[in-house]
This record gives structure tokens, C-alpha cells and sequence, in this order.
């Protein structure tokens, strides 16, 4: 059974809808990767789950966690799932920590907030926490101030916060994008093990398919508001069927191509005032045919395993 689903969710500002026909679901333990260039509309999924639009933002279609509505549910409910069953990490931990509190005090915040924890049980509980996301060190570093602390501690604090509740989800908006590659790494090495230890689910959001490869099972791709190709993450590295996503896919630097030849795709994301009548990539799309600027695709079934929205998805993979 499903922890969250997410059926035909659209968001629109105004006149304008930046989000269109995203469905996915994401089953307990489950690691799921939403990917796509920048503007595809992957923080737009996340804030919508979360019910944290920015203002003006309107989400419809349907969000089930754990058979709630989310999209009609009370705002006090929604303040008590963030905190106790779904929590969220952004891309730059400083501007989500407090600065002027230490890594103990603001875990504790938490602990006390959402687990009902004493003051001296709740800072035992942070350097537990602490440890568990391996900062070493950290019966000192739970009285450090985020700026004491380096780029990847400060994210593993974060992740630290995060635990604090205990979610069965966590939604990881571009966790490693700042950090330098071997930190990366051991981000993504932590997400991973605390995926196991702990059994939360992870929907992590990356512009970075070589992210996902190893840490995700299945995998959304998502181009201007919508979703290009969703499927088991083997399929989709092994057979993509969508143009968008073999381009994704040859825009991976790997360590074996030749250096500062690494293929692009040519051209941006629209933006939501300019989307295209039919296929959103089809401006961008080395395999676009008229037929592609009429409507738009809908996502279906292949037989490689995946289901991409392409018309000419069998003769181009
Ligand atoms: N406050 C806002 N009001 C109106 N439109 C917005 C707002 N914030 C973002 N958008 C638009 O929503 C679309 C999706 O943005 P979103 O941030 O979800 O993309 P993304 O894939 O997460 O990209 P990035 O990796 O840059 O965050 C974009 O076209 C963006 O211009």
C-alpha cells in the first residue's frame, strides 16, 4: 500500500499553472527520485505535499498520506503532520537553521515540541541524533552554532533535525546540490543507511540523474509541470524512453568521457507563460514531428518497463 500518492496534482499561480497532471506514489521504505532541470516544477511537487506553497500558489488534484487528504486537511493537522510524520531538507542548510541557537538546542526544540521530551532526556536524545547522522564529536558539536560547523556537517544536522520526529517520510530537496563531490557522497552513503536502519521513506529531489542512480528505486522525470517518464530506476537507466530522459542521461559527466566534452541539451526550460500546445520538450527535441506540437503526450506504458510521455517513444528508444 501506498504512504503517499499523489494523483493529478496541479499548482497555478494565478492564470498560470506551473504543475499539470503529476501522479506518483511512493511506498513505505521506498526511495523515490524526482528529477528534472531546473524549473521542471520538482520543489513546486514537494512544497505542495508539504502544504507549503508560496503565497498565491493554489494546489489541486489529490495528496493521500496515510488515507489523509492532505489538500483538504486543517491547517493545525498539516502543522502536526510536518512535524511528526513527513519532514523536509532544503538545498542550503544555513538558511534553514536559526543561527543564533546551537545544533543542541534547536534538535531539542523539536524533541520537546513533537515527542513531549524533557529538557536534559531531549539533549541526550540530540547527541544521539547527532551520532546517528555520524558527526563525530558529537557530545562538543551539540553546543556548536551552525557557523562553527562545515557545509556537510551543517547538512547532516539538518537531516539530524529532520529525525528528530521520527518521519515516515522525508523529502530531500536537492540535499547535496551545495556540497562538493566527496561530501556528496557521504550524504548520499547516510541517506541511504538511515533509509535502512530506520525504514522512512525518501522522495529526493535532484537536476542530477547520476544522484539518484544507486540511492533511488524508482525514478519520476519531470519536464516544465509535467512528468516526461516514470519507472523502476534500472528501466529507466537502462532503456529511457523518453528523449528527455536519454538527454538527462547523456548529460551525466562520468569520470571515463573526455574532459569539458560533456553533451548538453540545447535550449532551457520554458517558463509556465510560454509552454508549448503540445509536447513541452518538442522545441528541444532532436525527434519532434509535427504531430508532437499538437497535444500534449499522454503517459503510457512501454514495454521497456517504463511509462513516458512520448508519441514517438517506441521508435526513438
Ligand atoms: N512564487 C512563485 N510564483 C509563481 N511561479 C513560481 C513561483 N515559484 C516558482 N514558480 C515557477 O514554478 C515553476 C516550477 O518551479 P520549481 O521551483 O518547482 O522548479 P524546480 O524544478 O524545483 O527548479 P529548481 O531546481 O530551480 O528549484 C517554474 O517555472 C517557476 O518559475
Amino acid at each position: 500500500m501506498s504512504l503517499l500518492s499523489v494523483q493529478d496534482l496541479a499548482v497555478s499561480f494565478g492564470p498560470t499553472r506551473v504543475l499539470e497532471g503529476v501522479s506518483f506514489d511512493i511506498a513505505e521504505g521506498e526511495v523515490l527520485g524526482v528529477v528534472g532541470e531546473s524549473g521542471s516544477g520538482k520543489s513546486m511537487t514537494a512544497l505542495a505535499i508539504m502544504g507549503l506553497l508560496p503565497i498565491g500558489g493554489r494546489a489541486a488534484g489529490r495528496i493521500t498520506f496515510q488515507d489523509r487528504d492532505l489538500l483538504t486537511l486543517p491547517e493545525r493537522a498539516m502543522q502536526r503532520l510536518r512535524g511528526d510524520s513527513v519532514a523536509m531538507i532544503f538545498q542550503e542548510p544555513m538558511s534553514s537553521l536559526n543561527p543564533v541557537l546551537t545544533i543542541g538546542e534547536q534538535i531539542a526544540e523539536v524533541l520537546r515540541r513533537h515527542r513531549g521530551m524533557r529538557r536534559r532526556d531531549a539533549h541526550a536524545e540530540a547527541v544521539s541524533l547527532l551520532k546517528l547522522v555520524e558527526i563525530a564529536a558529537a557530545e562538543r558539536r551539540v553546543d556548536e552554532y551552525p557557523h562553527q560547523l562545515s557545509g556537510g556537517m551543517r547538512q547532516r544536522a539538518m537531516i539530524a533535525i529532520a529525525l528528530a520526529c521520527r518521519p515516515k517520510l522525508l523529502i530531500a530537496d536537492e540535499p547535496t546540490t551545495a556540497l562538493d563531490a566527496t561530501v556528496q557522497a557521504g550524504i548520499l552513503d547516510l541517506l541511504r543507511g538511515l533509509r535502512r536502519e530506520l525504514g522512512m521513506a525518501v522522495l529526493l529531489i535532484t537536476h542530477d540523474l547520476g544522484v539518484v542512480s544507486d540511492i533511488c528505486e524508482r525514478v519520476v522525470v519531470m519536464y516544465a509541470g509535467r512528468v516526461a517518464e516514470a519507472g523502476p530506476a534500472g528501466r529507466i537507466f537502462e532503456q529511457p524512453a523518453h528523449p528527455y530522459t536519454r538527454a538527462l542521461l547523456a548529460a551525466i559527466p562520468r569520470l571515463e568521457g573526455p574532459i569539458g566534452d560533456l553533451p548538453a541539451i540545447p535550449g532551457v526550460v520554458p517558463s509556465p507563460a510560454d509552454f508549448p500546445k503540445g509536447c513541452r520538450f518538442a522545441p528541444r527535441c532532436a525527434h519532434a514531428r509535427p504531430a508532437c506540437e499538437v497535444a500534449p503526450p499522454v503517459l503510457r506504458a512501454l514495454p521497456s518497463g517504463t511509462e513516458a510521455a512520448c508519441i514517438r517513444a517506441e521508435e526513438v528508444s
